[in-house]
């Protein structure tokens, strides 16, 4: 490629950039002006121009400047889903669980009671110990607890929430539902994901729900609960403002999700894993929280990638007295107005988020994992 070619290139990678990252720090800034976010949103979303180029900036931006070579999120959120599913990643678990229920037991036999009064006993890994296994047999909506991992006749069903251009649509493990505010193509539906609402599960078989599934109406404003394999929010999460909104996307995740079911979250940040480790933990006792239990981290030179398995919930009276609220999914623009920087020749693109800039301006996401691991 000639210099002008490459030059031409980076300069519309700066402007993809620049209109995804206005976007962001618009919707932020109105956010902090406004006493009502509620109102803030629905302004948002009405505002069809501004909603059409921001899709098709990051379409453009993932398509075209990002996903030149093999690996990137796309890939490794695939990878990974099969892992779990496919190759043993569930099974293991399930034999930890059985384990831990095992070693749980015995415990519970020789002392009758030990207070451990440490950060570990808000764990939901503790939920096994303190009764979960027996609520999952009593209560009828966790039936499908002990079937998901042989339900694959068919094809794993998965909802890729702020899909935008439905990257997913092509894997044929999956039946795919991509759903966004502004669709940036005509294969994923019109959806406001803050907004829908859960319906009653199905009570079908499987084959008669992924025709359910098939056969969706544009747009979407319900979904039965406890219908997907897996949810994915691909760099949906820091679109928000508020970390209850964040939160809330957690908790309908929990709803739509079967037991066992995944949530991939995948986030940006260029910095080393270290610094912003405390973020992290604090994402992962929020989530684990709801009745998630983290079975996968990865961070990567620009991504955080998270793979959380969903699990019996925790009674709501151990969350009553813990410190548990929407404010641990905090991400650094929330409260750092000292990242806002203003770029000059950007005009109304003018303020960048350093903690966004790194990760939206690099030329392709595909680097390896620097840091990794399973649960334990
Ligand atoms: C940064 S893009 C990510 C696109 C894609 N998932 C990826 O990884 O490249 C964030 C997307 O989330 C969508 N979005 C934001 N809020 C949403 C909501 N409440 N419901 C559905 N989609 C939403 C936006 O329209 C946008 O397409």
């Amino acid at each position: 490629m000639s210099e002008g070619g490459k030059d031409g290139t980076h300069t519309e990678h700066l402007r993809l950039a620049g209109v995804v990252k206005g976007v962001h720090a618009d919707l932020r800034k109105k956010y902090k002006d406004s006493s009502s976010f509620e109102k803030v949103w629905e302004e948002h979303c009405q505002n069809k121009q501004t909603l059409c180029q921001y899709s098709d900036a990051m379409h453009h931006l993932a398509v075209d400047h990002w996903a030149k070579h093999p690996g990137t999120r796309i890939e490794w959120t695939r990878d990974t889903v099969l892992e779990y599913f496919f190759k043993g990643g569930l099974i293991k678990q399930r034999e930890k669980d059985a384990r831990r229920k095992l070693h749980c037991s015995e415990k519970d036999d020789s002392e009758a009671t030990q207070n451990e009064n440490n950060e570990s006993s808000a764990l939901p890994e503790q939920n096994v110990c303190s009764g979960a296994a027996d609520r999952t047999a009593l209560n009828p909506r966790i039936s499908s607890y002990n079937n998901i991992v042989l339900q694959f006749e068919g094809k794993i069903r998965l909802l890729d929430v702020g899909s935008c251009f439905n990257p997913f649509l092509d894997f044929e493990e999956f039946l795919t539902i991509g759903i966004d505010i502004s669709p940036a193509k005509p294969s994923v539906y019109h959806c406001d994901f803050l907004h829908l609402h859960i319906m009653e599960p199905l009570q079908v078989a499987p084959d008669t729900m992924n025709t359910y599934f098939s056969s969706l109406k544009d747009p979407i404003l319900k979904l039965p609960r406890e219908s997907f394999h897996v949810l994915v929010f691909s760099l949906l999460l820091e679109y928000f403002p508020a970390p209850y909104q964040r939160w809330i996307c957690c908790q309908k995740a929990w709803d739509l999700l079967m037991y066992d079911g995944i949530l991939v979250i995948i986030t940006p940040d260029s910095h080393q894993q270290h610094r912003n480790a405390s973020m992290m933990k604090s994402w992962k006792r929020g989530i684990q929280s709801m009745g998630f239990i983290r079975w996968r981290y990865v961070k990567q030179e620009h991504l955080h990638c998270m793979v959380f398995r969903k699990i019996v919930k925790k009674e709501k009276e151990d969350n009553l007295i813990s410190d548990i609220t929407p404010d641990m999914l905090y991400i650094p623009q929330d409260f750092n107005d000292l990242n806002m920087v203003l770029v000059p020749n950007h005009s109304s693109e003018s303020m960048l988020m350093k903690d966004e800039e790194n990760f939206f301006m690099s030329t392709s996401l595909t680097e390896l994992p620097l840091f990794s691991f399973d649960i334990d």
